[in-house]
């Protein structure tokens, strides 16, 4: 369903500068949309006219397929559905203190003090501000405003929500952050656009991808296809994903294995050629023909860890014993990764889990549970880009714990599932505190035979 659109738009400015020309798009429900283009492309200007705050010379903006109108009660309504975090947290933030800031918005709209209060504290938290929230906004760093200005935004609950260069003046782990938090809203349900000059962001997060060259859309398509067109980018004054830039250097040394383009470093590391054949001891039973689980030895891991083996084929018996075999990556029996719901948290099952589950990565996503982990405690070894280096992990036949919390525990699932059903590497996954309680999905099944090399 489109829930944005726009036809033949037009703007230009009083000094006559045309910022947008001829410009159609067609944003789904439920998407995450990236503008890419060089500076001055007119990203910025086509996002103010997106929720009515410019009105076009030409052409019109529709939303859920009706015409924005221009009147002021009808742009109330727009603004209240499509919210904006400008690219300068100063032309948004203007309260003298960040909980007003963040409660101007859901005040406006004529919630009750109960339900803004509620909105406000949630946003806060969300964002990871709640206890900055009485200090005045011109007082905070750069990061801390765009998040004051980003939770301003969340407190409305709108159905669109556009961030002009949301992760200008981030530091890298407050940036993954905020792209976790986009992630989870959009999860449930919000339609999120964003403008960048970040190609290895626009890359590997969006849905769908919209690329602008002074003032027009020189391209659009999901991400493999826009970042596939190197002509295109040139124009657009923008280089090559690097996973994209990787990736062909190792096509080109014929090492990549199958044709993909990966868009993680786990999706990338998979795309390595294994070593195909092997010569291994075998004991009298084995015969030529059979399917083998090989036990992989790297370092430490080797002697501790059951769980990591290579499925293998046996080519042929030497008469000494020895024999070739096949090696296959599908059936890698790596380690895993737990999802822990902090929904429903308890630090006893935490420890229990730590102890048991012979878990060795830690890992949190979202702040209520990075900051559940650092009151009790609790080491994380990782708090920034948690699923793909869990999937690492997980390949080296590590077992990973994952705390984390609502849409975000099965965002995370999706992702792992992703990987796991594109790359044919198993490894186990499990989620704990949801209605089933703990367990491990997609447990090992029937393996064969497990030998040590
Ligand atoms: N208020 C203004 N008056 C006149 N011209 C403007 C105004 N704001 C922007 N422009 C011009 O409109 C064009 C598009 O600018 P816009 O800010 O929309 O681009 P952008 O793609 O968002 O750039 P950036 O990536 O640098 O943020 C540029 O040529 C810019 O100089």
């Amino acid at each position: 369903m489109i829930i944005l659109e726009t036809r033949s738009l037009k703007y230009t400015y009083p000094d006559g500068t045309a910022a947008v020309q001829d410009l159609n798009i067609e944003i789904k429900k439920g998407k995450k949309v990236a503008f890419v283009g060089q500076n001055g492309s007119g990203k910025s200007t086509l996002f103010l006219l997106l929720n009515g705050t410019l009105k076009p010379a030409e052409g019109e903006v529709l939303f859920h397929g009706v015409p924005i109108k221009y009147d002021s009660k009808s742009l109330r309504e727009i603004r209240k559905s499509i919210g904006i975090v400008f690219q300068n947290s100063d032309d948004q933030i203007f309260a003298p203190t960040v909980y007003q800031d963040v409660a101007f918005g859901p005040a406006n709209l004529g919630y009750s003090k109960e339900r803004v209060d509620a909105c406000v504290q949630q946003a806060l938290e969300q964002v990871g501000l709640s206890r900055l929230k009485d200090k005045p906004p011109h007082h905070l760093s750069g990061g801390q405003k765009k998040r004051v200005a980003i939770a301003g935004i969340m407190a409305m609950e709108p159905e669109v929500i556009i961030l002009d260069e949301p992760l200008s003046n981030l530091d890298p782990v407050g940036a993954d952050e905020i792209m976790d938090l986009l992630n989870e809203l959009n999860h449930f349900g919000s339609t999120i656009i964003i403008s960048t000059h970040d190609v290895d962001l626009a890359y590997r997060w969006s849905d769908y991808v919209y690329l602008m060259s002074n003032s027009k859309l020189i391209g659009q398509g999901t991400p493999v296809e826009v970042f596939r067109e190197q002509e295109l980018l040139k124009k657009a004054s923008l280089r090559q994903p690097t996973t994209l830039e990787i990736y062909h250097e190792i096509e080109r040394r014929g090492l990549a294995y199958g044709k993909n383009s990966p868009k993680t470093i786990p999706e990338l590391v998979n795309t390595l050629k294994p070593l195909d054949l092997m010569w291994v001891d075998v004991p009298p039973r084995v015969r030529e023909g059979d399917n083998l689980n090989i036990g992989v030895m790297y370092g430490e891991y080797a002697t501790q860890s059951p769980y990591e083996a290579i499925n293998a084929t046996v080519l042929h018996i030497h008469p000494d014993g020895r024999a070739i075999v096949e090696l296959k990556r599908k059936g890698i029996k790596a380690g895993g990764v737990l999802l822990y719901d902090t929904d429903s948290y308890s630090l006893p099952e935490v420890n229990q889990i730590l102890k048991d589950g012979e878990i060795v990565f830690i890992g949190a996503m979202g702040k209520k549970s990075k900051t559940l982990a650092e009151h009790d405690g609790i080491r994380l070894d990782v708090t920034s880009g948690v699923i793909d280096k869990s999937i690492l992990m997980a390949l080296c036949g590590k077992r990973c714990l994952i705390l984390t919390a609502g849409g975000m525990v099965d965002h995370a699932l999706k992702r792992i599932r992703e990987y796991v059903e594109k790359s044919g590497i198993e490894f186990t996954v499990g989620v704990v505190n949801r209605e089933e309680g703990c367990k491990w999905l997609e447990e090992a099944d029937d393996s064969p035979e497990t030998l040590k090399i």
